[in-house]
């Protein structure tokens, strides 16, 4: 199947790589000297599973370039959704699908103003990596599980296949991926939001009984947010998030926190940002996530001039 990654950063990257690896037909949207690296010299990942090189990829900033693919993986940031679904465009006939692999539960509505919403289908993929230096994606742990939708997709099920011949990519498809987005979003909007504000790894936030309140302030605030929604956390649900706090390595952090001390900007509006603006509308106090929200407002455009 021919597959573009839109967006080939520490997901896209991985992803694609891992495709490419298994035999799959991969071109990489990228650009500046990430894209002039990977052209000149492939794209290189370092993992707690192994060290992969791909000495040559197919890489380029110009989706029309590409023509019309099987599928797209959308994985650049949110704050760049909306002129990046624009720019896939070309890249999408009647049969493609276009898969998004982001963060929060937005995703799917921003690329559906610019391609048919029957062609969109989400996932939310629970996986640590980054793009290290330009040609470079390094991986941080051993997670690689993600859960899509499109289970009766014909291309979904291609890109299934696909993943299963892939090393180190966990796939489980389903028909309705609508709790596991909601689920990742209560958690990681949490995760992020802690990790974020307080500026720390998990393990000693919540060895601090402040820290771990205000965690399971955010997490609460959400749990009563998705099921106003309509998308109710399932049973256990507390007692696994609880469990995994304290299970990742202490000094685990959420991507957003690293964006954030590296001065980039950040994903806040789509996070602790929407569950503020869901409180707003439905009448739910959020205070956790709106501190973290306004708290974390200045650096949301990357860091401010001093
Ligand atoms: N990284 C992680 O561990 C996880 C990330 N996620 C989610 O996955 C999504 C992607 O995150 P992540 O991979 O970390 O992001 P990255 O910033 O690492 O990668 C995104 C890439 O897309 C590029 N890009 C953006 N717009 C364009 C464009 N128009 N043309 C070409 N390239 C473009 C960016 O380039 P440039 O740098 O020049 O802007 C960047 O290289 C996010 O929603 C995130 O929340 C989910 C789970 C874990
Ligand atoms: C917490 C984690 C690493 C899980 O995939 C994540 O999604 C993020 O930090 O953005």
């Amino acid at each position: 199947m021919r597959i573009a990654v839109m967006g080939s950063g520490g997901i896209g990257g991985y992803i694609g790589l891992r495709l490419q690896k298994a035999g799959e037909d991969v071109t990489f949207i990228a650009r500046g000297e990430h894209l002039y690296v990977m052209r000149s010299r492939g794209l290189r990942l370092e993992s707690p599973l192994g060290n992969v090189s791909l000495p040559s990829v197919n890489a380029t900033d110009d989706p029309a370039e590409v023509g019309v693919v099987d599928l797209v993986i959308f994985t650049v940031k949110l704050y760049d959704s909306e002129e990046a679904a624009a720019a896939i465009v070309p890249m999408v006939g009647p049969k493609t699908t276009v898969l998004t692999l982001q963060n929060g539960v937005d995703g799917v509505d921003i690329l559906a103003r610019s391609v048919p919403h029957s062609q969109v289908v989400g996932g939310a993929i629970y996986m640590s990596t980054y793009l290290q230096e330009p040609g470079l994606i390094k991986q941080i742990s051993g997670m690689t599980q993600m859960t899509i939708g499109g289970r009766s997709d014909l291309m979904i099920a291609a890109f299934r296949d696909a993943c299963e011949r892939a090393d180190g990519i966990a796939l489980q498809v389903v028909d309705d991926v609508d709790p596991a987005l909601w689920m990742k979003f209560v958690t990681l909007a949490a995760f992020a939001g802690g990790t974020s504000l307080m500026r720390s790894g998990i393990g000693a936030i919540i060895a601090d009984p402040e820290g771990r309140k205000f965690m399971e302030q955010l997490r609460d605030e959400g749990m009563a947010i998705a099921a106003a929604k309509g998308h109710p956390m399932p049973e256990g649900f507390v007692q696994q998030t609880t469990s995994l706090w304290q299970m990742l390595p202490p000094e685990t952090q959420s991507s957003m926190a690293s964006d954030l001390q590296r001065g980039k900007r950040i994903e806040l509006e789509w996070l602790s940002g929407r569950m503020h603006a869901l409180g707003q509308e439905l009448g739910i106090p959020t205070p956790a996530h709106t501190a973290v929200y306004r708290a974390l407002h200045l650096y949301a455009n990357g860091a401010p001039a001093r």
